[in-house]
């Protein structure tokens, strides 16, 4: 695996930017919050009031705070730290897609603090409209509302930089060693609908094809660390959405029944869609999904999330002063493992587009592609540019 890059100390330079955003989806922080946050995250989505309620439970189930909030402030606390380790004099905000600090009230306070270009650091790791096209349509909109608001430039997805990748070897190895021999991993991430897989990436499916070739390079570096080989698999969890619409599968629970019936004495559960243990983790892998081993009688190991992890932390730093170089027209090196190269710059403007919500009174598509995006109902999103996806 390459080695991280770390700047020489004196001469770390920020320019063109005056200050760092990060941007992540917010969580409630008391009990009254939770259905506010709710109405905040489905606004318009058609998610079921059957499924509301249910994840509204979840909340509830941990005094109605989710961690997520608290994970950030750590997060934000630690890159602070490792920007004056290295004498990079950059302000660090944040804020969130669903609740307080609301995006929108930190780029008031960036324009009142005169910031004028700002890099943006989100806690999603991978392309799709979910994870990427709404933050941006989040920045387009706040940018919209905000008097002098900076510009702003979005790091490329950083899930198969060294640092994420090698903060997962890490872990997984961690949760191995205290499982049986032979046990499986199962790589799981947050399920989203097969449509809007179809259309991630600038090339389609790039959500599934980023998260295989994460999984492969972790599997691939276990197998040299210690010569053996196991059963992998990529599963999904979190489906929400109307039944009749169809998610990426198998949920990670049907998977758990599976590896049983298969006799693997043990599972690795490694969660790469997710950068820190927030309630997707808490509740659907370490509640929902050890219960279901359980009843299975199959032992269960959880791969720690990259969290506050030194690598990881040190990964977003260098990915700062990397933009900041190549907006300044030099070559900066971008360290990437796999197969896909180093994630672009900038957006495509039809990157991501955002599914086609379900209308009535349409008459049937003959190619089955009602839920398709359609790039023509695409509102604008920040930061995109009109040429080829920028590779370089
Ligand atoms: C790809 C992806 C990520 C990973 C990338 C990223 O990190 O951004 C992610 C993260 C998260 N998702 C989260 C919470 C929720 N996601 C929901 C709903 C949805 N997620 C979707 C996708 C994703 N979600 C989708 C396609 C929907 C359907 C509605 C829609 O089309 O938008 C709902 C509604 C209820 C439900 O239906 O589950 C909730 C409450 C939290 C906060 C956790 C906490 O509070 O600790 C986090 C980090
Ligand atoms: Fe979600």
């Amino acid at each position: 695996m390459p080695h991280l890059v770390s700047p020489d100390p004196i001469r770390t330079d920020a320019a063109p930017y005056d200050a760092v955003l990060l941007l992540s989806f917010g969580g409630p922080e008391q009990p009254e919050d939770v259905l506010p946050f709710l109405q905040n995250v489905t606004r318009g989505r058609g998610i079921p009031d059957e499924r509301l309620k249910e994840v509204g439970e979840h909340y509830y189930g941990f005094g109605g705070r989710s961690p997520i909030n608290d994970q950030n402030r750590a997060l934000l606390a630690a890159l602070r730290e490792s920007f004056a380790q290295i004498g990079l004099d950059l302000p660090i905000y944040w804020g969130n897609r669903n609740w307080a600090p609301y995006l929108t009230d930190t780029l008031r306070e960036m324009a009142a603090h005169g910031i004028r270009r700002a890099v943006v650091i989100v806690t999603s790791a991978y392309p799709s409209y979910s994870g990427c096209r709404q933050y941006r349509e989040n920045l387009a909109d706040a940018t919209a509302a905000v008097e002098n608001a900076p510009a702003i430039d979005k790091l490329r997805h950083y899930a198969n930089h060294p640092g994420f990748v090698g903060s997962f070897v890490e872990s997984t190895a961690a949760a191995l060693a205290e499982l049986p021999e032979g046990s499986a991993i199962a790589y799981v991430t947050h399920s989203i609908p097969t449509a809007m897989n179809a259309t991630s990436g600038p090339d389609g499916n790039g959500y599934v094809t980023w998260h295989l070739d994460v999984a492969a390079e972790i599997t691939a570096e276990l197998e040299r660390r210690t010569g053996v080989s196991r059963r992998t698999d990529l599963v999904y969890c979190s489906r929400s959405g109307p039944p009749q619409v169809p998610w990426l599968e198998p949920d990670v629970n049907d998977h758990l029944e599976d590896l049983t019936a298969a006799g693997v004495p043990g599972v690795a559960v490694v969660p790469i869609g997710f950068v820190s243990d927030h309630m997707e983790v808490i509740y659907d892998l370490d509640t929902e999904a050890r219960a279901t081993a359980e009843k299975l009688g199959l032992p269960m190991a959880r791969a720690a999330t990259p969290g506050t992890d030194q690598g990881f932390v040190t990964m977003l730093r260098d990915l700062v002063v990397e933009r900041a170089a190549a907006e300044r027209g030099e070559q900066p090196e971008r360290p990437c493992v796999g197969k896909l190269g180093p994630g672009w710059d900038n957006c495509r403007p039809d990157c991501c587009p955002a599914l086609r919500r379900p209308a009535a009174g349409a008459s049937a598509p003959a190619d089955g592609s009602a839920h398709q995006a359609s790039s023509d109902q695409t509102p604008p999103a920040a930061p995109s540019t009109a040429g080829p996806k920028d590779n370089a």
